[in-house]
């Protein structure tokens, strides 16, 4: 089933205006994201691609050009789920309380949040946890929980920013995996940010790479590695490697340029 609705991304650019001069965030962005696809997103450090997403959450303004998001008119879910890199959950909270945070907003009733959280939570692994509190879990559960959040408050898109990045390589490796079988039964327009090109292949229909600062798009790689995705499998394959190499030889000028303007500054 898949999920109705589309990003239009419109010559958007970002200046953020700062003392002592503006910053050139991004310049000249346009691109239609297909309802359904999981989209990824990768660049050198200070590209802008923070910047790209809080201005699709609706967080951050751009400087020019346009977002449009076609949604299904008044089915009263939220435009956007963002799960960010830091753990975000409440720590006054239980997991399930965590989870059905979003339902409870939009006035759910408590048994129907309750049961939709209940169904996550056990996507996620964590049933045994459901009335623990954020202290009692380790910090890839805590990201599991923040996962379940998002897919539980069933937004039109989700954003995530680099979600697993501060994950060791077991649990992400789990995460990864989890939020593929989930993205694969709710098949939900998703836009990913990654340092990883392992991930960003592993999860995403395409890639983005982005130039080093000011960000614009330098090329979109269409990932034509078959699904459902099987992380451990797919990573063995001659295509994987092959399209390493493409978005690794695309990304590996941007970087360096990256690195000698963080030298100049
Ligand atoms: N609020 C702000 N005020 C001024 N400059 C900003 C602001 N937010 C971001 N920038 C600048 O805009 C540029 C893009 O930042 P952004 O965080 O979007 O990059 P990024 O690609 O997500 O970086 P990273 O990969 O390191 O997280 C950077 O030069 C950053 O310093």
């Amino acid at each position: 089933m898949a999920c109705g609705t589309g990003i239009k991304i419109r010559n958007v650019n970002k200046t953020f205006i700062a003392r002592g001069g503006s910053v050139d965030a991004l310049r000249g962005i346009s691109l239609d994201i297909g309802a359904g696809e999981f989209f990824c997103i990768v660049g050198p450090s200070g590209c802008g691609k923070t910047t790209l997403l809080r201005i699709l959450a609706g967080l951050e303004d751009s400087s020019g050009g346009r977002v449009i998001i076609n949604t299904a008119n008044g089915n009263g879910r939220p435009l956007n789920s963002m799960v960010f890199q830091e753990q975000s959950v409440f720590p006054w909270m239980t997991v399930r309380n965590n989870v059905a945070y979003g339902l409870r907003l939009r006035g759910i009733g408590k048994k129907e949040r309750l049961a939709v959280a209940d169904r996550y939570i056990r996507m996620i692994g964590l049933t045994g946890f459901a009335d623990a509190y954020p202290h009692q879990l380790s910090g890839g559960m805590k990201q599991r929980v923040s996962v379940a959040r998002a897919f539980a408050n069933d937004p039109e898109i989700l954003l995530m920013d680099e979600p697993f990045g501060a994950l060791d390589e077991q649990n992400r490796i789990l995460l990864q995996q989890e939020l593929l079988r989930i993205w694969e039964e709710s098949r939900k327009t998703t836009v990913f940010i990654t340092h990883s090109i392992d991930e960003a292949l592993c999860l995403g229909d395409r890639v983005m790479v982005m130039t080093a600062h000011p960000g614009r798009i330098k090329k979109i790689v269409d990932i034509d590695l078959p699904r459902p995705r099987d992380i451990a499998a797919i990573r063995t394959t001659l295509r994987y490697n092959q399209l390493f190499q493409t978005i690794w030889l695309t990304l590996r000028d941007e970087v360096l340029k990256g690195k000698e303007i963080e030298l100049a500054h």
